[in-house]
């Protein structure tokens, strides 16, 4: 039998095709990269390359892009056996980035039809996660149904047998019908998570623009199930709050900015892995800073996440 999942990430395993040539707009970019993307794809393979033992519930097209998608991840060492292939021709969904400096970076994303929302409670077997210690919910899987129903349905799985609940926001303005949907579903998840980690725009979202404050935010949800709530500010670093009122800063790892997407997905996953091994929450935050640090200066999220000795190394560096 295989030994437990210290995390499953839940939603969208997809395809990025990074810009080959930098500092110049997409329109005249002519070649791009191709890596794995989706922010839970991402999450599942940089815990992984860490040393977690992770597996991903996912959906992908039936063609050579998702073949590429589970091939990736299993030569991640993700457990894949709950990636399945979509029988109804949705397409894996694309991720073109632009970067026109390294601080002016953008995507566009073709996710009409996109194989990961059509992922359904059938498509995954309830011990799964039972087994598991954590599952990682990201919200663009709330976005549309099926997949909104099966996260919401793998959410009480995990509650009911006490596996921990991360949320990602995640919010990609692509699928979501309107401001009010976008806040009524992650309001519902982030309130029963026991973490929740997003940016400060994303709070807002979320909130619908009420509190455009980290504290008001964090108190708001710490009134319900989460434990640890994680407000990310970019390059200003990032916030944690607890439940009995600690707030603990986080602060970055300035390095030579290749491209800025790739982020947030290497921070939860340095993040996460600290949290694991029983590390502070300050020194959570250092992991996870670390890890976003090493791949802003890449040029990928996913192939470009670093190693435990890469992370520490740059920790050690700036000791003292
Ligand atoms: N330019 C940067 N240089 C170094 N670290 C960065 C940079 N941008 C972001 N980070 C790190 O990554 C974390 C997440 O970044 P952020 O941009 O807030 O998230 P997201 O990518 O999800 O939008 C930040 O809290 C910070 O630690
Ligand atoms: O999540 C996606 O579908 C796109 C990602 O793969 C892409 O690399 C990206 O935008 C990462 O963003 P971030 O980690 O949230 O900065």
């Amino acid at each position: 039998m295989m030994s437990k999942l210290e995390l499953i990430t839940f939603g969208r395993a997809a395809v990025d095709l990074n810009a080959t040539e930098y500092n110049r707009p997409m329109e005249e970019t002519m070649t791009f990269t191709k890596y794995v993307g989706g922010s839970p794809a991402n999450i599942a393979i940089g815990t992984s390359k860490l040393g977690l033992k992770v597996g991903m519930i996912a959906k992908v097209s039936d063609d050579q892009h998702g073949n590429f998608v589970i091939n990736y991840l299993k030569k991640s060492g993700v457990d894949s056996q709950y990636i399945k292939k979509d029988t109804q021709g949705r397409k894996t969904g694309l991720t073109f980035t632009e970067i026109k400096s390294p601080e002016e970076c953008s995507i566009v994303m073709y996710r009409e039809n996109a194989a990961d929302l059509y992922l359904s409670v059938d498509d995954f077997d309830d011990d799964y996660i039972k087994n598991a210690e954590s599952l990682l919910i990201s919200g663009t899987s709330l976005s549309q149904s099926p997949s909104r129903e099966a996260a919401f349905h793998a959410i009480d799985v995990a509650k009911k047998s006490g596996v921990e609940v991360i949320f990602e926001l995640d919010y990609r303005p692509y699928t979501w019908k309107s401001k009010e949907e976008i806040s009524i579903y992650m309001t519902a998840v982030a309130r029963m998570a026991d973490i929740v980690i997003g940016t400060r725009d994303e709070f807002d979202i979320m909130e619908m623009n009420i509190n455009f404050d980290d504290e008001a935010s964090a108190k708001e949800l710490l009134e319900y199930t989460p434990r640890l709530i994680v407000i990310k500010h970019g390059v200003k670093g990032s916030r944690a709050f607890t439940k009995d009122g600690e707030v603990i800063e986080g602060t970055i790892y300035k390095t030579k900015v290749l491209k800025t997407f790739g982020a947030g997905d290497s921070f939860a996953s340095g993040f996460i892995y600290a949290l694991k091994k029983n590390k502070s929450i300050k020194e959570a935050l250092q992991y996870g800073s670390a890890s976003a640090s090493i791949v802003v200066s890449k040029h990928s999220s996913s192939e470009a996440m670093p190693t435990i000795q890469d992370i520490e190394n740059l920790i050690n560096s700036h000791e003292g």
